[in-house]
């Protein structure tokens, strides 16, 4: 009886560090990480890089997320989508989450630096920075660009995994990287819409908090219009083909939709959340077509 408890405790412990790393956060960052790895050679990259590669961007980005929860731990307490967060309820300590981020900071670092290359290592360490110290801790506080400013650091996976793969810093991969740029806001701030009471209560400068919900609504729709622009251009400097120009322009012109449907709706639809939800499919959609394209060249269609 006593050891099937410990078990139980065992397993809600260990659910308990998952939650802090964001595991369905870092699983779409490191699918980014893996497309950029996967175009930055014309064949297939090296397999052994490719799985330490991932393995090192997948810890250093968990431990980034892990450090947000520590950083977050007092408004995420007092926020009705946050407030059961393994440290914001107690179950897991401030010192026990640092410990558990360094040390996932540390492997995942070393991993990359010594088994991958140095540039690697130190741009996603530099990517672990921009996410826990200079968004979390300062430009969340501070600012309503904090996410278009933050989300540089989640935007860098692609770039990751191309310098892991090539060793050197690419257009093409700059090109991936200004694609989930110019998505974040539209992905944040439909949720933030959504949660805008939340940001409100713990004085989080939030767009939809400092600007309003229509002027929001309006900025979202510009950003998915810029995102359109952006998704082109892949096509453009002739590096994907058809079956991603295709499934791009269909992709973004459902976000614009989206978009422009929750501009028009009134208050009590569940379209921001909807928005929201969309985004992250999207993005999943766009980079699997940019991997599915790399592979099966459709070369007529190519400009070159
Ligand atoms: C500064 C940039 C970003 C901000 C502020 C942001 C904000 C958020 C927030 C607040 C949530 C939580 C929703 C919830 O708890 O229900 C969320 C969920 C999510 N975000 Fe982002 N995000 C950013 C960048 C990214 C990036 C770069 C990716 C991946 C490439 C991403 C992928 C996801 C996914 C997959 C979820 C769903 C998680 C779940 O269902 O548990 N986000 N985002
Ligand atoms: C090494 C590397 C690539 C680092 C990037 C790591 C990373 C986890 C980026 C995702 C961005 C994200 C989930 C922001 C939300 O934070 P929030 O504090 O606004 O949201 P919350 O209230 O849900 O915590």
């Amino acid at each position: 009886m006593l050891s099937l408890s410990r078990s139980h405790d065992f397993t809600a412990k260990c659910k308990d560090y998952l939650e802090l790393t964001k595991p369905k956060v870092v699983a779409l960052l490191v699918l980014t990480a893996w497309v950029g790895m996967m175009l930055a050679v014309p064949g297939l990259p090296d397999i052994q890089t490719v799985i330490i590669a991932t393995v090192g961007i997948g810890l250093l980005s968990a431990a980034a997320a892990a450090m947000n929860h520590v950083v977050d731990r007092r408004i995420d307490a007092q926020m009705a989508r946050t407030y059961s967060r393994p440290i914001a309820k107690g179950r897991i300590t401030s010192r026990q989450a640092s410990i558990f981020a360094t040390s996932l900071a540390v492997m995942g670092f070393i991993l990359l630096y010594f088994a991958v290359n140095a540039l690697t290592a130190w741009l996603t360490l530099a990517s672990l920075f921009g996410y826990a110290v200079v968004y979390t801790q300062f430009l969340k506080r501070a600012t309503p660009q904090n996410i278009v400013i933050g989300g540089l650091a989640g935007a860098m996976p692609p770039l990751l995994g191309w310098t892991a793969i090539a060793g050197e810093v690419h257009g093409h991969a700059l090109l991936l990287v200004m694609i989930i740029f110019a998505w974040t806001p539209p992905h944040f701030w439909a949720l933030a819409i959504h949660r805008r009471a939340d940001y409100a209560k713990v004085n989080m400068p939030m767009l939809p908090v400092t600007h309003g919900i229509e002027f929001t609504k309006s900025i979202i729709c510009l950003y998915t219009v810029l995102l359109f622009v952006v998704c082109l251009m892949p096509y453009l400097v002739g590096m994907s083909g058809a079956i991603y120009l295709i499934g791009s322009v269909i992709l973004n012109l459902r976000f614009m939709q989206y978009a422009w449907r929750l501009k028009l709706a009134d208050e009590k639809t569940d379209l921001a959340m909807k928005t929201f939800k969309f985004s992250i499919v999207h993005l999943m959609t766009l980079f699997l077509l940019l991997l599915v394209d790399h592979y099966l060249k459709v070369s007529p269609f190519y400009v070159s």
